[in-house]
């Protein structure tokens, strides 16, 4: 520690708890360890052990497995009752039925898991349920952890469609070098220490390429005592009264680490047209970014100028699989096991089971609608617990599949768990085949907490929440996902003082080096100066951008930047940080909505909006505080610090200390049923 910082050192058994877990679950003996080679990409196509699921039919009872071990294919696990199953072999790349998918996507550098293809597209008989590869289908299971085969079937609805691909979201994790497939728990008492029939030394190789490899094991989240949060101030320096130990969300499936993000590096997705906060930049014809869309609804580019609010889509990939109904093919290497002998998922959510009604819930109001859902306040009809229902936006019609953007969403908020992400329980369904995503409540957002102005935060809650905030956030990076539509509406805080980042719905998993993608993310008054300017090929810093809007905002309690067009952002951004020019930001000229003609202002006057001493109002910002304050809001975004960085940061050791969460001050009730 630094010279002259305070430390203050809180244990916390919520991530000795987080370790313990995760120490289980990735338990070699537990586990099919996939290695990926960062030039051929995954080795398993040549000859590793893989496991994939072959199908999964949630609703009819059963799901299959195929285990391969380089050219054996072990067999096939599968339980409940037969059902059918046409085979896509990804090595030839076809399906029976003679329809070609395109597999023969390489990846480089990439750690991400799931592949997209551009198009890959299954047709139906029958209409077909849509369904996103790029979330985490069979097809990219096995294009990616395996030399594997994808069995399509259908007739199952679209949830049992989303579930399977949940599943997989839980089974597979990836990391930067490595993919850890756990697989079920049956497949690993049916081949104790055969490991899938690895040799030992094959496995010990496999282990110690795993192990060497950045994975989230070695991710801060892997160990019991480095939270950045065990710097927070609790006033005595005990525990708070409000620990987390206390919270519901201390249950071992709530700490649970799990593996590389789930998110597809599919294409990027078109979000439709907004009410509300955001605002629509442009729209290009790429749009069919929902799978299967029938299209009609996006919108369009003239539609936009609502200042806060946006638009996506660059339709690199439209994605599609239909599914095929009435399929019916087995071979003999079937082994039945019983349903209870099924993996257990890597969380408490039993994917496996058919996904339960939204009836099983009682309504209680609506909490807030955005662009893609409306999300309400329910309670669930068996245990009384309160949740929070987001209803997805399907508008398509019966054939259209599933909206990308939703099963995005849904995927990668299973996928996650973290304290500062806010933690998906289920996904539910009406009678009319709409979903619903049950989401822990939480009471608050920090944008109405915001509005409120009845009670600013103060220096020590601003850090403590920063903190939350950064912890989040350098969880999403370390797992290769930018979260791109960061804002105060988006962080969400409960009556323990615990900070959510919500709202996955633009998320995508990004690739090393990068390529390009859409610009046209993120709320405009929090959008990056490289996006405004219309660069595609963007990283984690835009988060970090975002972050730096959030911080001002908390300490001056109104946002920083608040452009009306994406010319009038750039300019209010120019206007108070300085014009940027090739000394401070190289490349920037280079950029496409660079333009000489930009108005002039050579100096930064971010410093005068928050002074080190103020008898204005304006709010009173540290040498140590301003200087994390600038390095979020730093035009390089090369330059731009980091969320691992950022949490490292003096300002957070200098007094007054960040605020624990169980010292954060209750707020008042958002709606009155609250109270
Ligand atoms: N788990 C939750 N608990 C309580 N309120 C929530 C929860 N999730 C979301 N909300 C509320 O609903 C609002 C909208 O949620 P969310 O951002 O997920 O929907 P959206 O349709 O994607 O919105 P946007 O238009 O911002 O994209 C949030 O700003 C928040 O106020």
């Amino acid at each position: 520690m630094a010279a002259g910082r305070v430390g203050v050192s809180r244990r916390n058994d919520f991530y000795k708890y987080s370790k313990k877990e995760h120490d289980y679950h990735r338990n070699p003996n537990r586990g099919v360890e996939l290695s990926r080679d960062r030039d051929r990409g995954v080795t398993g196509r040549n000859g590793f052990d893989s496991l994939s699921r072959v199908s999964s039919d949630v609703g009819g009872r059963r799901n299959v497995f195929r285990v391969r071990i380089g050219e054996k294919e072990l067999g096939k696990l599968s339980s409940g009752r037969k059902i059918g199953s046409q085979m896509v072999d990804s090595e030839t790349s076809e399906v029976d039925n003679g329809v070609k998918m395109n597999c023969d996507r390489k990846r480089k550098f990439s750690p991400i898991v799931w592949n997209a293809e551009k198009e890959v597209r299954i047709s139906s008989k029958n209409g077909v349920v849509s369904m996103s590869t790029a979330l985490s289908h069979p097809k990219l299971l096995g294009e990616v952890v395996s030399d594997e085969v994808v069995a399509v079937h259908s007739d199952a609805d679209r949830i049992q469609c989303l579930q399977s691909s949940i599943i997989e979201s839980h089974v597979v994790s990836g990391s930067a070098e490595t993919a850890v497939v756990e697989p079920p728990a049956c497949l690993s008492s049916l081949m104790p220490g055969q490991r899938c029939g690895r040799s030992g030394e094959e496995v010990e190789q496999l282990e110690e390429e795993v192990v060497c490899s950045w994975n989230i094991a070695t991710s801060r989240w892997a160990s019991e005592s480095d939270s950045p949060r065990e710097k927070c101030f609790s006033d005595n320096g005990n525990m708070p009264k409000r620990s987390k130990m206390s919270s519901p969300m201390d249950s071992p499936s709530r700490t649970l680490l799990d593996g590389k993000a789930s998110s597809p590096e599919s294409g990027e997705f078109q979000r439709e047209d907004s009410e509300g906060d955001r605002a629509e930049s442009s729209v290009t014809d790429e749009v069919g970014i929902f799978i299967g869309r029938a299209g009609g609804e996006e919108c369009s580019g003239n539609e936009l100028d609502n200042n806060d609010c946006m638009e996506i889509n660059d339709g690199e990939d439209e994605t599609r699989v239909d599914y095929q109904s009435g399929l019916d093919s087995e071979d003999g290497n079937e082994v039945h096991l019983p349903v209870e002998s099924l993996p257990p998922p890597q969380r408490s959510v039993n994917m496996l089971q058919e996904c339960r009604s939204v009836f099983e819930y009682d309504r209680l109001n609506k909490i807030n609608e955005g662009a893609y859902g409306v999300v309400y306040r329910a309670r669930d009809k068996k245990t009384g617990e309160i949740v929070a229902l987001k209803k997805m936006k399907m508008k398509i019609a019966e054939t259209d599949g599933f909206p990308m953007s939703a099963l995005r969403e849904i995927n990668i908020l299973l996928s996650f768990h973290h304290p500062s992400i806010v933690d998906v329980k289920e996904v539910v369904m009406d009678d009319f085949g709409t979903v619903y995503m049950v989401m822990e409540y939480m009471e608050h957002d920090l944008k109405r907490l915001i509005e409120l102005k009845k009670r600013s935060f103060s220096l020590s809650e601003v850090k403590g929440l920063m903190l939350q905030l950064l912890e989040g956030v350098q969880h999403l990076h370390h797992n290769w996902v930018l979260h791109r539509d960061l804002k105060t509406s988006n962080l969400l805080l409960n009556d323990n003082g615990e900070l959510k980042i919500c709202d996955f719905g633009l998320s995508r998993q990004y690739a090393s080096p990068s390529k390009p993608y859409t610009q046209l993310v993120v709320t405009l008054w929090y959008r990056a100066p490289e996006l405004l300017l219309g660069t595609k090929q963007y990283s984690t810093a835009i988060d970090m951008w975002s972050v730096g809007c959030i911080m001002a905002e908390l300490l001056a309690k109104e946002p920083l930047f608040q452009g009306k067009t994406e010319l009038d952002q750039l300019d209010k951004i120019f206007k108070i940080l300085g014009t940027p020019n090739k000394t401070i930001w190289p490349g920037v000229s280079n950029l496409p909505g660079f333009k000489a003609n930009f108005v002039k202002q050579p100096y930064n006057l971010l410093r005068k909006k928050f002074p080190a001493t103020s008898f204005t109002g304006f709010p009173v910002l540290s040498d140590s505080g301003f200087d994390l304050l600038s390095k979020l809001l730093t035009y390089d975004p090369e330059k731009r610090i980091t969320a691992e960085a950022a949490l490292d940061h003096d300002w957070f050791h200098e007094v007054p200390l960040p605020k624990c969460e169980g010292f954060m001050p209750f707020f008042p009730a958002q709606h009155a049923q609250d109270r």
